[in-house]
């Protein structure tokens, strides 16, 4: 049998007979918390190790969760299931409403926020005469399922791990999918992820409001496992240990959030025990130890400890390419090309100040389909500040800029993708730890629909064969194939800046916008980069580079707009361009 399936399948089988063997109670009441504590970091995974948002709140949540089935199921008699379809329902709303305030929050402001709710929703529990107060709700009924009662631990056990390992198993597919793809930009690569169509934006609510939905999920079992609730486990000293067992087990890793569980809630209960007993007395020592393995975490091993769990197992577990299932794929849906010399940009007298700086004044110029055109001018010139106020990152002070008959000036730059002009950066913008093909899927977002629903019940494989076969499709086309499966980040420059290109073609654009492609490449780079970009104009693409380099664009250009000091100075064919003195003047510096 092969060993890759082997250990996993065993794995879950010893997960499964574990309390059918004479296991003492203790720990399989541990096995419970690590559990519950697991769906919460699985949560924490997603929104803070892979979505770069930090939350110090999801306790807030479990609590939500644990209080509402309590009060149904104690209060109004009703099932412990009704309760949590209740509480699934209330912490949507309360998440969305979260959300909604504070996600568009940047830095330390957003964790700060997640700390002022938690509080204030632990408060609320802590002071509601209706919720108990501190004592809480008691008496809670155990759950029943298929008319077996789970008030026994051993029972409750098979519940809290087939939810918990659906939900890794939910969160793997998800992370693996079209949405998934765009929530791993989240974490520093959101202008490129906007560029490739995607609001970076409703994602962070999804994974939000799902983190806060898996929360949920673990303070209803909670709530049923102790039979009774109050305040103090979903306090904020409870939000900030979720996220110190994300940390711990690797924060961006699915199966790290069954790790931090395990090892922090083992470490905890171990050191409770000794610490009083070594040092006399009693307090609460573990805190000071955990606090101090924590920093020792985050400085030796800043991301967690799955990793290691990884490297250990590679001789077993050797990393495998993506199984090439696509080649039989359907197309995905193309847009109508231009037809040759069809008025495709049309730039008209845009203008931007920053402040008393006139950066770009009164620039016009227009592409026409089949056309590349290079903008080039010294540094300082107004380049990148017409390039972005083509591709929608900047606003225009003033002047239009209508792209295929339709006016694009003041559109973001997700809308600008959507009509047709898909762009790559000066500085490469990719998902470093995605391999080049799902880089380069990433382009085919708004080709494609599949939402995180589909994606975790594995609904979206047609759609993502699709997706695939086109993305390798576009690193055929400029010469990448080889490299589809290596690890993004570990490739050079050149290559990257290549990968780039094969990403933004991936949209099906009518014209691409290259800001500076030739910058920090070899000359050999440079020599590939150019056969790519004539090979696509051959097959009747359209092209506005920004560049520095006269020499690149002078060989590769059907027109080049020179600009100086914002303004343009000439346009015309690269041999007009090669013998004005005018330029000559300008990139040598001297008065002209
Ligand atoms: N966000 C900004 N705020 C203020 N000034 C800016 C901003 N962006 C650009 N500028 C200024 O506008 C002018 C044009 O800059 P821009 O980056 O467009 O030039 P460039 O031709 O692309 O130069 P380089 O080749 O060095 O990138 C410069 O004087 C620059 O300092």
């Amino acid at each position: 049998m092969d060993i890759r399936k082997a250990i996993p399948a065993a794995g879950l089988a010893l997960l499964f007979v574990l309390p059918l063997l004479p296991v003492p109670e203790f720990w399989i009441t541990q096995l419970n918390y690590i559990g519950m504590f697991a769906l919460v970091s699985l949560g924490l995974v997603l929104l803070t190790g892979v979505g770069g948002l930090t939350s110090f709140g999801q306790a807030a949540f479990v609590g939500l969760g644990a209080y509402t089935t309590a009060l149904l199921s104690t209060r109004y008699g009703l099932s412990p299931w009704l309760g949590l379809a209740a509480g699934l329902a209330i912490t949507v709303v309360v998440a969305l409403v979260l959300a909604l305030l504070t996600l568009r929050m940047s830095g330390h402001y957003l964790p700060l926020a997640t700390i002022a709710w938690a509080l204030s929703l632990n408060y609320t529990a802590a002071n509601m005469e209706f919720l108990g107060k501190y004592d809480g709700v008691l008496g809670l009924p155990a759950l029943q399922l298929f008319g077996l009662s789970l008030a026994d631990g051993r029972a409750l056990y098979y519940l809290i791990w087939v939810i918990a390992v659906l939900a890794a198993i939910g969160v793997a597919n998800l992370l693996d999918s079209r949405p998934g793809r765009a929530i791993r930009a989240l974490n520093g690569a959101t202008t490129m992820a906007e560029a490739m169509g995607v609001s970076t934006f409703r994602y962070k609510v999804v994974i939000f409001v799902l983190a806060a939905m898996l929360a949920a999920v673990s303070g209803w079992l909670f709530a049923h496992f102790q039979r009774t609730v109050n305040p103090s486990p979903f306090g904020l000293k409870m939000g900030i240990e979720y996220l110190f067992m994300a940390v711990v087990g690797g924060v961006g890793t699915v199966w790290g959030a069954f790790v931090g569980a395990g090892v922090f809630k083992i470490i905890e209960d171990q050191l409770k025990e000794l610490l009083p007993a070594l040092l006399g007395g009693s307090g609460n020592y573990e805190i000071i130890v955990l606090g101090i393995v924590l920093v020792l975490i985050i400085k030796y091993a800043p991301k967690g400890l799955w990793p290691y769990v990884v490297a250990a197992s590679a001789r077993w577990f050797p990393a495998r390419p993506r199984t090439r299932d696509w080649a039989d794929a359907a197309p995905l849906a193309a847009r109508d090309k231009p037809q040759p010399g069809e008025l495709l940009l049309d730039v008209d007298k845009v203008r931007k100040t920053f402040g008393g700086l006139v950066a770009v004044n009164d620039v016009s110029f227009q592409i026409r389909a089949g056309e590349i055109v290079g903008l080039i001018g010294p540094n300082g010139a107004g380049k990148s500040t017409t390039f972005n106020l083509v591709s929608g990152v900047l606003s225009l002070t003033s002047g239009r800029v209508t792209f295929r008959g339709q006016p694009v000036g003041g559109l973001a730059s997700r809308e600008i993708a959507r009509r047709g002009m898909s762009r790559t950066f000066q500085h490469v913008k990719m998902i470093a730890d995605m391999t080049v093909l799902e880089n380069v899927a990433l382009g085919g977002y708004l080709r494609s629909g599949n939402g995180a629903a589909r994606a975790m019940l594995r609904l979206d494989r047609e759609e993502e064969r699709r997706l695939f076969k086109e993305a390798e499709a576009q690193l055929t086309r400029i010469g990448m194939a080889a490299q589809m499966h290596e690890l993004a980040g570990n490739l050079a420059l050149g290559p990257q800046r290549l990968m780039e290109i094969a990403r933004a073609l991936c949209t099906d654009p009518a014209m691409l916008l290259l800001d500076e492609p030739a910058a920090g490449l070899r000359f050999k780079e440079k020599q590939a980069l150019a056969e790519v970009l004539r090979q696509l104009k051959h097959e009747g693409m359209s092209i506005l580079l920004v560049e520095h380099d006269m020499e690149f664009v002078m060989g590769l250009t059907d027109r080049i707009v020179v600009m100086e000091f914002g303004t343009k100075l000439i346009e015309g064919t690269p041999e007009l361009v090669q013998a004005s003195p005018q330029v000559m003047a300008a990139y040598l510096g001297t008065e002209h």
